[in-house]
Formats: C-alpha cells, structure tokens, sequence
C-alpha cells in the first residue's frame, strides 16, 4: 500500500523508516524543521551532516541560502529528480529539508507512483501520450477578458517561467500544452493581477491557479516567518468548499481531496510544502503536519476559521489567496466565514495579496459580493459564464417518478449490449437523499450491474474504497449524492445520469461536468417530470446555449409563465460576463438577460465552435 506523505515525514521524524540511508535519519532529532522556502535553495557546499550540526543559519544570513544556483532564474534539470526527498527542487538540491544543519533527509512520496519522469526519459514525452485528450475541441472556445492592462495569453508553457522543477512536474502529468483557461489566467497571475476567473468544468482551472502560485513561492522574496511559535505562516491559501457546511454535517471534501491530490503533484520536488485542513477528519493529524511547516495550505472553510480560533494557523504572510468554486464559497451560507477568514482575521488586504477567484459558474450577484475581495482586478470567461462543455452531449428523457428504475435498468442494458460498461466507461448516477443512492444501490447490484455508492453518511472508508472500487472499473457505477457534484476529478467518467434533477441549474452544470473533461467527449442523461418544473426554463437555456436538441414538451414546459422561472439568483446567467461592464446590473442590482447583454464584440457570435463535431462517447 502506498503510505502518505505524511507518514513518509512520520517515520523520518520517529526514526522508524525502513528506507535506505536512514543512519542519519537516526541520529538526527526527532522533529525536522520546517525550512521557509526561500532559504531552501541553497547548493549544499557539502554533503556532510557533521558539518553542519550547528544547525541553520539564522534568517538574516541570505548570503549562504539564497539565489539561484545558476545563471538561469532555476537552477538546471537534475538526473535524479524523483529519486531525491525534497532535495530535488528546481532551485538547487538544498530543497525542503535539505539543510544539511539537519540530517534528517524528509523524503517526500512521489505523488506521480511509478509514472515518473526523470530528465533523461524527458525528451521521450511527446504528445502520443496525451491519447484520448482532444485539445482542438478548445480551439474555438469564446473568450473574454476586462480589465486593465490585460496581459497577453501564451501558447505553450515553455512561453512562461514556470521554473524547472514545476515545468518538470507538468510534464510528469503529461500536459503537452496549457488549456484555454491556463493559457490566459497562469500569464494574468504571473503578472500579479487579481483574477476572477470562470471557465467550464474540467477545464484544467486547478492548474490555472496552482502553478503561479507554486511558481510565485518557489522564486522567493519572501519574508522570514517567525520561528519557535507553534502558530504556522502559510504563504499561500486555497479555500476551497465543503457541501455539507452548509447542510451542518461533517465535511465530505471528495472534490476537495482530488484538489489537494493535484496541487501536491504539482509542487513535488519544487521544495514548496502544501498541507490539507479540512472538517470531518481527526484535526490533531493535521496539526502535526502543520507543524512541520506549510507553504500552501489548502482549507475548508470550517475547519481553517477552527485552526485561526485556536491561533495555529496566522494569515499574516498569506501572498495568495485562491477561492476555488469560489461562487459555492460565496453562496449556500458560506459568506460569513469566507468574508470572517479573508476580512476579519490578520490577511493582509487586496493589494497587498494577490487574489484569484475560480469557478465553472460564476452569477453576477455573486461576482458583486466577491468583487470586495479583490483589487484592480481582471476579469475571465473562458466559453460562456455558467454554461456547460459542448462536448458533453445533454440528453433530457420525460420519465415518471415510479419508471425511474425501470428505464435506468433499458439504460444500462442498452450500454452493456453496446460494450460501453467497461473500465474505460464508468457511469455515475446522481440521486436526490442518501437512503435513495443505498437503495438504488442495492437494486443495481441484485439485478446485476455492480454498483457502489458515495454519499453523507458514509465513513471516510467506506468513501475512499468506493471512489477507488469505481476508479478502477471494480464497479463502474457509483451512486451518489450532491457531495459527488463538484471538483471530482475521475478519467473515464462516460456517463452522468440525473436520476433525480437538483433544483439549481449550476448543481446540474456541475454534476453534468464530472464528464466530459480535459477535452474528452461524454454523455449526459436526466430523468425529468413533474417535479423538475422549475428547472424547465434554465435547463432549455443551458441546452439551446450549449448546442444541444432541446426535446418539445422542455421547450412547451419553459415557456410556460409558471414555469419560466429565471435561475435562483435572478439571471444573468449567460449575460454580460464580467459583472462591471453590465450598467443595467449596477443601477438596479439584478439582471435580467440570460443571453443578452454580453454577446457584443468579438464574442458575440459565439455559437459553440466546436460542438457540432463533438461525438458522444457511446455513439
Ligand atoms: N494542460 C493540460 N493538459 C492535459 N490535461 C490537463 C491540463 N490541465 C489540466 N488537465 C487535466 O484535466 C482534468 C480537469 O482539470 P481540473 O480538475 O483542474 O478541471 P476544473 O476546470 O477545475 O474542473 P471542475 O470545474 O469540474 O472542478 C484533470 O484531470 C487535469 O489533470
């Protein structure tokens, strides 16, 4: 079983690694200390740990730690990248824990397993191995940036100065080029601007935001943090949300999870250390690893405003403040603690940090909220605010409550005839309760169709089995809850099947984008009836905007006055993007365009580019 990373510095710190070398992991003490990144990037000028018992320098003594190594802002590939602990980093061996005043060599996991890269094997990489990603599907996707001063977007990421270590890690993700939505937002935030950002699910919008950050603390200039305190000073802080907040529950962070998973493979070897909060687990693990020292901490709300409470976690030095899902974040009853973390505590102000706010949806009323949390900003819409990927293809069956099951079942067979029901075609299920996803669980499974199921009530075990007993094709069909809808990163999610709508169009947005992703092709099915009515006309919406055959009896449903109702908050769903460029918005506070307003200019022609072309995967 492949330990954590936390266990890996568990063991180094008890001495109780099996690994090679660990004579001077023995003798060295007990707890490795936290080393600020910008004194990592020292070449150690020898490798012996007797030199350098006198343990390290002090703050002030730059002169021994800081700088480039090389010529070159990063210091050059290593041949042993990924073979290192920490020491690997692009800025010199020096690395996390790399003080040779230490000995105790924390060794990090290898996020990537076995598929590493190293630098002789790196020119092999060659886009072949992207199979299945198809990056042409992006090419004419709309997009619009306001604001001042934009900076220009990149075509490549060898355009950017992402440093090696970082450059090197996207190449271990095998990501040949940036997507729309890091080929404009990673510039914008290199550059230093605050970003609102809205780009459609699966998009690649965590790398848009972690890699300048990433970047940002690896190059330094960052101030000593105080030592000797048992408060931790992150440099960065991705907040990112929680379902079951808002529902008073124990977290459920599987999307969240899927964030930390990534922003760890990013920073790998780059010397920069993320570390993970978030409600619902033991918070004592998480103090530990706290106390080794953070760079990066992605949060929950919850349990980061219970960290600051107890005065572990300062905000003082925070240089990045990213609020992914950031519309979740400032809706469902998030606010308070969103504005009590980023307002009340000790975070420097806008201007002083820099601010990037991401989501797939994005209401203008909530861009007006996050507006106060951001400084000179830039605006982004990659593809239309809050629509869905045209390369999913949306399909909406009229199906009474009581057929439900039935017609799932002639769904199922009908894919299983076809050959689809394999490990490569997965097949998540949302329903409305969490009695609902056992019950309809249970029934898949007597009738043959392997299933499993993830949702509220489920211990951490039990959800961590069944992600991993879907992701590997064990049982390609999961049922779930909302808690599935949002960040859940699994490849070769073919199909997504509503067989119970949410009420909101943006949880359907969401939960249709579990496919579909990183340029892949899916399939998305819901079961409508009587009860959706208020879902009628945004759904007609959505559908028409994303190129999709709009069944008759929608279309008759949505224009129904009764049931013509606009999205929850009041519209503008599709409108003029950026909130600040809609006057209509700002003399009266709500929109009322769905498609109107922003379809000027160069974008105003905007009719899905690629949609036509794109097939679905069950075809
Ligand atoms: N440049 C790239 N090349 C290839 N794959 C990429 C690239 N960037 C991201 N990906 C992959 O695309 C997938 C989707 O990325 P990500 O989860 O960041 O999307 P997202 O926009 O945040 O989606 P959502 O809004 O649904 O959370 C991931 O598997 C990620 O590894």
């Amino acid at each position: 079983m492949r330990t954590s990373w936390a266990d890996a510095v568990d063991n180094v710190a008890t001495g109780s690694s099996d690994n090679a070398g660990t004579k001077e992991q023995k003798s060295a003490p007990t707890k490795p200390a936290y080393v600020p990144p910008h004194l990592r990037n020292k070449t150690p000028a020898s490798e012996s740990p007797a030199s350098s018992l006198s343990g390290p320098p002090s703050g002030n003594d730059r002169s021994r730690y800081n700088g480039p190594t090389s010529g070159s802002q990063w210091a050059g590939s290593r041949s042993d990248y990924g073979r290192q602990g920490y020491g690997g980093g692009g800025r010199g061996s020096g690395g996390w824990g790399g003080r040779s005043g230490w000995g105790g060599r924390e060794r990090e996991v290898n996020p990537f397993g076995n598929d590493d890269v190293d630098a002789d094997t790196e020119n092999a990489f060659n886009e072949q191995e992207n199979t299945g990603i198809n990056f042409d599907a992006y090419e004419d996707i709309p997009v619009e940036t306001s604001g001042d001063n934009v900076p220009p977007p990149v075509n490549t990421f060898a355009e950017i100065d992402l440093g090696d270590a970082l450059n090197l890690n996207i190449r271990r993700c095998k990501y040949v080029k940036p997507t729309p939505v890091q080929r404009h937002a990673i510039p914008i935030s290199l550059a230093g601007r605050d970003l609102m950002a809205c780009a459609q699910t699966g998009s690649g919008k965590t790398a848009a935001f972690c890699f300048p950050i990433i970047s940002g603390i690896m190059r330094g200039h960052i101030p000593q943090r105080p030592r000797g305190v048992r408060t931790v000073f992150p440099l960065a802080l991705i907040l990112s949300p929680t379902r079951e907040l808002s529902m008073q529950k124990l977290s459920f962070p599987i999307g969240f999870t899927c964030r930390y998973e990534e922003a760890r493979k990013f920073s790998y070897q780059t010397g920069v250390r993320v570390v993970v909060a978030y409600g619902g687990a033991p918070i004592n693990q998480q103090l530990r690893e706290l106390e080794r020292g953070v760079d990066i901490l992605v949060a929950t709300p919850g349990r980061l405003v219970d960290l600051l409470e107890r005065a572990k976690v300062s905000l003082q030095m925070i240089r990045y403040l990213a609020l992914d899902e950031a519309d979740r974040m400032l809706d469902m009853g998030f606010e308070p603690q969103i504005r009590k973390i980023v307002e009340q505590m000790d975070m420097p102000p806008p201007g002083e940090r820099q601010t990037m706010l991401f989501s797939a949806t994005f209401p203008k009323e909530i861009q007006r909220l996050a507006s106060d949390f951001l400084s000179n900003y830039i605006f982004l819409a990659v593809g239309r605010v809050g629509s869905s990927t045209d390369l999913i293809v949306q399909r909406i069956e009229f199906v009474h409550e009581s057929d439900k099951r039935s017609h799932l079942m002639d769904l199922l067979h009908a894919q299983r005839a076809n050959g689809v029901q394999t490990k490569q075609a997965l097949t998540l299920v949302f329903v409305e309760t969490k009695k609902g996803a056992d019950s309809l669980e249970h029934w898949l499974c007597l009738n043959g169709f392997p299933a499993t199921t993830i949702h509220g009530d489920r211990t951490q075990q039990e959800r961590e089995l069944a992600l991993r007993s879907f992701k590997s094709g064990n049982t390609p069909i999961l049922v779930a809850t909302d808690v599935a809808a949002r960040g859940l990163d699994i490849p070769h999610v073919a199909h997504v099947i509503n067989f119970d709508l949410p009420n909101d169009i943006d949880d359907y947005v969401h939960r249709i984008g579990r496919t579909g992703r990183a340029g892949k092709t899916g399939l998305a099915t819901a079961f409508f009836n009587e009860n959706n009515m208020s879902l009628a006309k945004p759904l007609a919406d959505l559908m028409k905007e994303a190129n999709q055959e709009v069944p008759d009896w929608l279309t008759r449903f949505a224009s129904r006055a009764s049931y013509g109702g606009k999205s929850r908050r009041g519209g503008g769903r599709f409108g003029a993007r950026d909130f600040r460029r809609d006057s209509s918005f700002n003399r009266s506070g709500s929109g009322n365009d769905y498609y109107g307003g922003g379809s000027s200019g160069r974008y105003g022609g905007y009719s899905g580019g690629y949609g036509p072309a794109a097939t679905s995967a069950w075809d």
